[in-house]
């Protein structure tokens, strides 16, 4: 599912008016329709004698607002409509809609000044459901002033939102908010999501995401060359082929883990783990030598060597040949889990990585060596995964963990395009840019995930579907869309709080039987309906 800007969804929606004679009053029609039957299925079919509250701006956000006022008055709803500019200031669509309302006998109440805040605040006491249609993605800065504290006043209410197009306040671009926003129960969001609502805390703020169709040509969708989009179960689905019953483990690939040191065994078995769950045919983890039987003891069906090492359990240069020799019989390498940042090993990395031949998934401390001579990032060709969190990405590109977080998508698909690698940007919302431009938005996920190894696990995933011969990029996409939904399900079966690393192991044949179900249900923002 495509995700897009407000610039790229205004150009959409005059286009479908100028090139494909679509009057926008029918796509604000087609819009308050669309919200009017969400907010019927909310009340269970039946909207009369709901108390609904519509506080509505004065573009054509405000316009949906008024369509929507216009319906549910018209089924016998208690309608009111707070309007945030004057009557007269409304233009074209929004105005005629405000002027049908009014001819029906619709309520219009005034919030021009202070004082009138004190009506809004008493029908908010009263009132089943408010309907949010004061921005949409006309929205720009921040909301100030009286609209500021309206905002503030709907949010305090603790009433059910459902907010039009956007909740207001937010950024349509960023997903960040620069002052008062909307917390919507539900947001219903016309033809394509918005970037601010599946970023933090655009996602958040949003509430359950529902995208309805409001009637712009598909054709017209897919002339637009759009580079973004929303990782769902139904793409998912289609990049999993069905398994040839005369297959046999060599067809799924051998996935080569180079990592470990002293105390840090668990996370290469976790990749290594991974990796096999994902479905990989073989897997063989390389580790330092004194470490080799703990991995064994650890890790059954995962074949282990024992490579050169320094004192202290750490990987020595001697490790290369070692290493390139393996390489030899493997179709994926992913190295980082648990490596150190031992100058030695770092030197090793960086000697390595020119040399491999095969696709690469370079993670955690293969990830801080490279931040130490980016010349294999900026030179070498190569077909790679790098798999950064926002501090271990700060590294790469020189900045801090702040300003990567400001701007996410940005900083993924710049480095991606610059370094002509796939990089996969982990955190709450992962992005997974790729080379050639394009870049998904990972809803899967929750903070239950933020514990120790589960980092190493996505490592495992992504390398294991590249092992079976996935294109890089949508082994990324993939395995982060997976690897998200495995600790969706163990969240909702377990809770967040003991989630652990290894406990994504145990779900992801879950997830995959879940896909490989094919039932047919795009859930947005909360991942696999599971
Ligand atoms: N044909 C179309 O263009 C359609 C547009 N639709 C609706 O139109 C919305 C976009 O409408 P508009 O572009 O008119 O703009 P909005 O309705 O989102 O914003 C209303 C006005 O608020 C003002 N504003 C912006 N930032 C402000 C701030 N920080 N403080 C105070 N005022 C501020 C702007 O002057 C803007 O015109 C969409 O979100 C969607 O809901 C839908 O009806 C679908 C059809
Ligand atoms: N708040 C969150 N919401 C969704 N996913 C999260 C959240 N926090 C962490 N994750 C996921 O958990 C994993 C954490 O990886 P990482 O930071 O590398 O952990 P480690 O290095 O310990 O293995 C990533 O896949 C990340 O996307
Ligand atoms: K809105």
């Amino acid at each position: 599912m495509y995700v897009v800007t407000a610039a790229e969804m205004a150009e959409i929606d005059r286009m479908a008016s100028r090139d494909y004679f679509v009057p926008s009053i029918v796509l604000m029609e087609n819009a308050g329709l669309r919200v009017t039957e969400s907010i019927r299925r909310y009340f269970g079919g039946r909207v009369a004698g709901k108390r609904v509250l519509i506080f509505a701006g004065k573009g054509n956000n405000g316009g949906d607002g008024l369509v929507v006022a216009r319906h549910l008055h018209n089924e016998g709803a208690e309608v009111k409509v707070f309007l945030l500019a004057r009557p007269e200031d409304l233009r074209g669509d929004p105005r005629t809609n405000l002027e049908i309302y009014q001819k029906m006998g619709g309520k219009i109440f005034p919030i021009l000044e202070q004082s009138h805040l004190q009506r809004a605040d008493i029908s908010l006491l009263y009132a089943d459901l408010v309907v949010d249609a004061i921005f949409g993605t006309g929205f720009k800065g921040a909301a100030l002033g009286l609209t500021g504290e309206v905002i503030k006043l709907i949010n305090n209410a603790g009433k059910p939102i459902v907010a039009v197009d956007l909740p207001s306040g937010l950024d349509a671009d960023t997903g960040q908010v620069h002052g008062p926003c909307i917390k919507a129960t539900w947001t219903v969001t016309f033809a394509l999501p918005k970037r601010g609502l599946v970023l933090e805390p655009g996602a958040t703020l949003a509430g359950e995401l529902e995208v309805v169709d409001i009637g712009i040509p598909r054709r017209l969708i897919e002339s637009r060359n759009l580079r973004l989009r929303l990782l769902t179960p139904a793409w998912c689905r289609e990049q999993l082929k069905p398994r040839d019953p005369s297959s046999h483990k060599g067809n799924f690939g051998h996935v080569l883990v180079v990592g470990g040191s002293q105390g840090m065994v668990g996370a290469v078995a976790l990749a290594a783990l991974g990796a096999l769950r994902a479905g990989a045919g073989l897997v063989t983890a390389a580790v330092p030598r004194s470490l080799q039987d703990v991995l064994a003891a650890k890790t059954t069906e995962v074949m282990t060597r024992g490579l050169p090492e320094m004192p202290g359990g750490v990987l020595s240069r001697e490790a290369l040949p070692y290493i390139l020799e393996l390489l030899e019989k493997c179709t994926v390498l992913a190295i980082g889990p648990g490596l150190s940042r031992d100058k030695t090993t770092v030197s090793l990395v960086l000697e390595l990585l020119p040399q491999v031949r095969c696709p690469v998934v370079i993670d955690a401390d293969a990830l801080n060596a490279l931040a130490e001579d980016r010349k294999y990032l900026r030179e070498a060709e190569k077909e790679a995964v790098l798999t950064p969190h926002p501090g271990e990405m700060a590294r790469l590109i020189e900045t801090t963990t702040a300003q990567v977080q400001a701007d996410r998508l940005g900083v993924a698909t710049r480095a991606a395009q610059d370094w002509r690698v796939t990089v996969v940007l982990k955190g709450a919302r992962t992005i997974i840019a790729s080379p050639s431009g394009e870049a998904f938005i990972n809803p899967t996920g929750n903070p239950g995930m933020a514990t120790a190894g589960s980092g190493d696990v996505l490592t495992g995933v992504v390398a294991g579907l590249i092992a079976q011969g996935l294109p890089v990029p949508v082994a990324a996409a993939l395995g982060a869309y997976i690897h998200g939904a495995a600790g969706d399900y163990a969240a909702r079966t377990q809770g967040q709080q003991g989630l652990v690393a290894g406990d994504l192991l145990n779900y992801l044949p879950r997830v995959f039987r879940k896909l490989e179900a094919r039932t047919e249900k795009t859930c947005l923002g909360k991942g696999l309906p599971l």
